[in-house]
Formats: C-alpha cells, sequence, structure tokens
C-alpha cells in the first residue's frame, strides 16, 4: 500500500502537480492509498475512537434514543442496515451536517436535514474535531487530483462548498459462530472516503481489474451493492498506525467518466471486536455535478444521497417520514434549473 505526505497547502506548482498525477496513478493501479496523519490528526483521530467505544459500551435502549426522523443522522444498531437485501452486522452512529431546526430547509421540509441527535458533548467534540481534520485533508486530496487529471486546481473543490460530508463511526462485533459478514461489498457515494481503523482489520477493497465491468452506483438499474461480493480479487487493508486510507467514491467515477472507479469494499468480521471511523467528502447536497469531459448527463447529489440512505435504511423513522411527507417532491423542486444556489426565496415559495 503506498502512503503518502501531502504539503501544508496546495498551491499548483510543479511538484502539487506531480504529487496529483502519483495520486491518480495509485488509485488506477490499487483503488487505494493511504495519506500519513500528523502527530496531532492521529491524537484527535484517538480521541474520536475513544469517544466511540465510550458510547458504543452504553445499553441499547440508550444508544436507540439517539435517532431523528429528519435526518440519517445518529444510530443504527446492528442488522438494521440493509446491503444487497441481506443485514449488515456493524452498530454505527452516523454524524450528517448537523443543521438547526430554524434553518429554512429544515422547515421547507428538504429530506435528510436536521440537528445531529448528539450523545453528549463529550462525543460531539471528539467527532467535531476529528471531521475538521479529515475535511481538510479531503480538500486537499481533491485538489492535487484535479491537478493530477489535467484540470484546474479549484475544478472539484468547486463541488464541495457547503459540502454534505458525513461520516459513520463504526463498530463491528467479533465474528459469531452464525455470521462473518461485516457489511457487504458496496461504494459510497461521494468523492472521497477517509477511514481510520483500530488495529483489528477487516477491511477488503476490490483494485480495478482491466476489462472488468463496474456498474454506475447513481443509475437506479446500476446499484453496486452486492456486486462481486464473492469473486476475487479483493485486497486485505493491513491496519497501520498513523495513516488515512483514502479512495474515490460514485461522484468522482462518475465526473472521470470511469477514469477513477468508485472502489467497491465490504468488511468481514474478526476473531475481535473492531471501531473504524469512514469519513465521506461530499459535493453541497444541491449541487448538480457534470463529467470534467462535459456532455448532458447529470447528476443531483442529495438526489443520489437521499437514494442511497432510503435503499440502506427502508424501514428506519427517517425514510418513513420521507415517505408519509413526500419529502422526495422537495428535490424535484431543488433540481429544477429555476432553483440556483441561495434562491432562497423560490424555496421558500415552493416549500
Ligand atoms: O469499517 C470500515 O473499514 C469501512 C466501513 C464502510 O465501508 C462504511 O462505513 O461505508
Ligand atoms: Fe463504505
Amino acid at each position: 500500500m503506498r502512503t503518502f505526505e501531502l504539503p501544508d497547502s496546495v498551491v499548483g506548482t510543479t511538484v502539487d502537480r506531480i504529487l496529483g498525477r502519483q495520486l491518480v496513478r495509485t488509485w488506477e493501479d490499487d483503488g487505494i492509498f493511504q495519506v500519513a496523519a500528523t502527530a496531532a490528526q492521529a491524537r484527535i483521530t484517538a480521541e474520536a475512537l475513544a469517544a466511540s467505544r465510550r458510547f458504543f459500551a452504553k445499553s441499547l435502549p440508550e444508544k436507540a434514543e439517539f435517532v431523528s426522523d429528519l435526518t440519517y443522522s445518529g444510530y443504527i444498531a446492528s442488522g438494521e442496515e440493509v446491503t444487497a437485501g441481506e443485514a449488515d452486522y456493524s452498530e454505527i452512529f452516523t454524524v450528517c451536517p448537523d443543521i438547526p431546526l430554524t434553518d429554512i430547509r429544515v422547515t421547507g421540509g428538504w429530506p435528510c436535514h436536521g440537528p445531529v441527535p448528539w450523545p453528549d458533548e463529550g462525543y460531539r467534540t471528539a467527532m467535531t474535531a476529528h471531521l475538521k481534520e479529515v475535511g481538510a485533508i479531503g480538500e486537499k486530496v481533491l485538489q492535487l487530483v484535479a491537478l493530477g487529471l489535467g484540470a484546474e486546481i479549484d475544478r472539484l473543490t468547486r463541488l464541495t462548498r457547503e459540502g454534505w460530508h458525513h461520516m459513520r463511526v463504526l463498530r463491528f462485533p467479533a465474528r459469531s459462530a452464525t455470521t462473518e459478514r461485516g457489511i457487504g461489498a458496496h461504494t459510497d457515494y461521494g468523492l472521497l472516503v477517509i477511514a481510520a481503523q483500530d488495529d483489528v482489520g477487516g477491511l477488503y477493497i476490490r483494485p480495478p481489474v482491466a476489462g472488468e465491468h463496474r456498474n454506475r452506483n447513481w443509475l437506479p438499474a446500476e446499484s453496486t451493492a452486492g456486486m462481486y461480493q464473492d469473486a476475487e480479487p479483493w485486497h486485505f487493508v493491513e491496519p497501520e498506525a498513523g495513516v488515512f486510507t483514502v479512495f474515490p467514491g460514485d461522484i468522482l467515477q462518475f465526473l472521470t467518466g470511469g477514469r477513477l472507479l468508485s472502489t467497491p469494499h465490504k468488511v468481514r468480521l474478526a476473531d475481535r471486536e473492531r471501531y473504524t471511523l469512514a469519513y465521506f467528502h461530499e459535493p453541497s447536497f444541491g449541487a448538480t455535478v457534470r463529467p470534467l469531459a462535459g456532455g448532458d448527463e447529470a447528476i443531483h447529489y442529495g438526489t443520489h444521497f437521499t437514494n442511497m440512505f432510503t435503499r440502506c435504511y427502508p424501514d428506519r423513522v427517517t425514510t418513513r417520514r420521507i415517505e408519509r411527507e413526500g419529502r422526495l417532491a422537495v428535490l424535484d423542486r431543488i433540481r429544477d434549473p429555476r432553483w440556483q444556489g441561495d434562491r432562497t426565496e423560490w424555496v421558500l415559495s415552493a416549500c
């Protein structure tokens, strides 16, 4: 596994361009690379993992309190998530953007928008600090990758202003006599996945394979969930202290016309419980993304996000409320070309 050191800032020098090309080439060859954490980042990540252990040690009824019908932020019990029709055994706390009840998007009924049901202040502080660090890494990687693809330095970070960045804080139980399944094969939905794992191990990724067909997860008929689950090659991601693993999500595959593939991955349960932090660096909810090479095809990111979460959590209160209140209609409105970025009056009158 290749590990890169990121510069303090990316400005478009020749050195930045060379590094950007190396990142792109490594993804094309391996589907993944590592970024070295600074000592401060490693400490902040360790604190987030410690806060996660404290939270998951609570009883199930206590944890189950931290759920919201406005947002997918909050607790997901082992067995609640579904990948390709099968239950995953991970236990998760999801942190989506923390949007106050008074925000116009919440009062306007936008799907997936609402406050994070934080378990406590210590947890919020630890997770927010980690989010800030991986967020800064995400912006740098996107600038370098844009340069590496021969595009303008801000071609990808233009999409992430007010990015819909989110994180899954995960605990995997030890394997049991009945199952080894952690999470089934899937791809993640946005631009980048930046993950930190403890020393237990269990993550496998699928590298690019010459000539292999890959689905386009953003198309309803082409889910990547469950794809190649039992077909080699899968590469074990050896846990390594002081690094973050970084790979592309669906939006990078779309943007690059498949030059960069959204890396399929899955988790197998180990002989011990395992803790990880999977962070997703994303376009803004309202962004309409078009391929770098141009063309009419487009993905509305907020629609893709909502489709993926309703698919993974068909029975969650959040999904039920979206269905009951017809909240998908809001997505139809904000996809309308008359709605541009900040046209809040139009959104208000439309809701
Ligand atoms: O636990 C891991 O290493 C990865 C988790 C994952 O794939 C996810 O949360 O989407
Ligand atoms: Fe994932």
